[in-house]
């Protein structure tokens, strides 16, 4: 198994082959997938959707007249390693929706994040608004998972998909209901996700392959997201003053990550970022 050092998402398998982390994780992902498939049929996976309340609409929960937030839960990444255990991911969604937070976002990823599909059930059944399936989506299986245990939203990376998949998820995830968040790095990678009908696109400051991290990324490439469409900054955001630069740029939400896992109190730190995404000089129409 390839381990990443800090700052780095590539390097040299066997001292010759060189191997992006993210296909090491896509890898891993389709493993895990095949080997939940085996023990969940789809059909049972069917039936487990079909007893929950339809998704709610993750467009409206996200655009309003303020700038909104979604909160993270998330124990580890890649380029940080361990952030904060989580123990109880239900009593910490709990703490963001008290803040404030739009919606909450829950990494499943088990292998990189230490995440699950039990923490995106418990996340479900703990708060009301809105909740984000946040994982390497490249089948329709996954919708499915997602839908089942209660997510109303999915992270789509375009980064990991062909167009042709790309479209058809999309396409798959609005017909059960779900709002899918079309996430981007590229000038390019904006282009086929407007092309591919993103009604919601996250532009995430952190680039997959090498988890350096650019504020700026965002207000480079906003401009080219058709208005109408809601702008998402991922990443980065440690506090207020990184929201209200987000917002400066045109965004419409952000997504928080460690800057709330690793707050002592973080019911605290999304009401701070939710007083100043409500500041009136950024207020907006909401479409
Ligand atoms: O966070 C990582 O190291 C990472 C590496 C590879 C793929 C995805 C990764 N993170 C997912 C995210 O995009 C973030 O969890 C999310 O945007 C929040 O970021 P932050 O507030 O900077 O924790």
């Amino acid at each position: 198994m390839f381990r990443p050092q800090r700052g780095s998402g590539t390097a040299s398998v066997g001292g010759s082959v060189p191997v992006s982390l993210l296909d090491d994780i896509m890898a891993g992902v389709r493993a895990d997938v095949a080997a939940r498939q085996r023990l969940v049929p789809l059909d049972q996976l069917k039936a487990r959707a079909a007893g929950r309340p339809r998704p709610l609409d993750g467009v409206a929960a996200l655009k309003r007249d303020a700038v909104t937030v979604i909160a993270e839960v998330k124990r580890s990444s890649p380029s940080r390693g361990d952030l904060a255990p989580i123990p109880d991911p239900a009593a910490l969604a709990r703490e963001y929706a008290a803040g404030g937070a739009a919606a909450i976002s829950v990494l499943t990823e088990p292998r990189r994040f230490h995440g699950s599909l039990a923490d995106l059930e418990a996340v479900r059944q703990a708060v009301e608004i809105p909740v984000l399936r946040k994982d390497f989506i490249y089948c329709s299986y996954q919708l499915w998972e997602a839908l089942a245990y209660g997510a109303d939203l999915v992270l789509l990376i375009v980064a990991v998909l062909d167009q042709s998949a790309l479209v058809s998820l999309i396409e798959r995830a609005e017909s059960l209901g779900l709002t899918p968040l079309v996430e981007v790095h590229t000038a390019e990678e904006v282009s086929r996700a407007v092309d591919a009908g993103a009604r919601i696109i996250g532009v995430n400051a952190r680039d997959l392959r090498t988890f350096e991290v650019d504020r700026d990324l965002f207000g480079r490439l906003a401009p080219r997201i058709p208005n109408g469409i809601v702008k998402v900054a991922e990443s980065g955001v440690r506090g207020p003053r990184d929201l209200l630069a987000y917002a400066a740029a045109g965004a419409d939400a952000v997504l928080v990550g460690e800057g709330l896992v690793t707050d002592r109190n973080p019911r605290q730190a999304v009401a701070e970022l939710v007083t100043a995404g409500a500041h009136p000089a950024l207020r907006h129409e909401a479409i």
